[in-house]
């Protein structure tokens, strides 16, 4: 279990919890907050509050080592590399996802600039799902998706979700908030959010 008690980033102040194999969808308006706190629950910012994954403090252990365990995954995945399958610690174990996420098993070898908004988000996200996270935080992860790609990654968070990993699902879609959130949480301009059942 995921607890966030009493963090603070700027004008954020939230606690939640989050159950094995649950998914939370996080609402609120544009600027509202919930890049800030997305981050600051994997932290990235500096950020203030208890955040606890099975009752063990993440200051028990390096942050990179939280980041594999409690993942964020950017609206837009960033690359260090020219080359696509150069951000993978094996392309042959990625590829699976890969096919299933609607890419070209030959996308490997792509040049990453060559690739669509799109086919750069489900990338970023097979990059993710590769960590076997326990944790996912997940920003806006098909905003820039049609409707069958959106269909294929809400298909293949819930087979993670079966295996136990816990999910925070950023969107601005109310109906794919219902679809994959057993809660919602909405956050409100004073930073705080409010906890509904869709
Ligand atoms: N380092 C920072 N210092 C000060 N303000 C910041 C910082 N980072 C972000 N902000 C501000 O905090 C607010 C919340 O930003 P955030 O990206 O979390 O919004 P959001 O809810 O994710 O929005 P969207 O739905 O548009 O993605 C914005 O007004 C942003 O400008």
């Amino acid at each position: 279990m995921l607890t966030v008690s009493g963090l603070k980033r700027l004008h954020i102040s939230v606690s939640f919890d989050l159950q094995d194999g649950e998914c939370v969808a996080l609402q609120g308006p544009s600027g509202v907050g919930k890049t800030l706190l997305l981050r600051s629950i994997a932290d990235l910012d500096p950020n203030e509050g208890v955040v606890k994954l099975d009752g063990t403090l993440r200051e028990a252990m390096p942050a990179p080592a939280w980041r594999k365990r409690v993942t964020y995954l950017a609206t837009e995945p960033g690359w260090w590399s020219d080359i696509v399958q150069d951000h993978f610690s094996s392309w042959d174990d990625a590829l699976p996802l890969v096919t299933r996420l609607g890419l070209p098993c030959s996308c490997g070898p792509w040049p990453v600039q060559r690739l669509s908004t799109g086919e750069r988000q489900r990338l970023g996200l097979v990059r993710a799902l590769m960590l076997r996270s326990r944790v996912l935080l997940l920003d806006e992860p098909t905003s820039a998706l049609d409707s069958a790609s959106t269909a294929a990654v809400e298909s293949l968070i819930a087979e993670r979700m079966s295996d136990g990993t816990s999910v925070v699902w950023s969107t601005h879609d109310n109906a794919q908030a219902s679809r994959v959130g057993s809660r919602v949480l909405m956050m409100s301009a004073d930073g705080s959010i409010e906890e509904n059942r869709p």
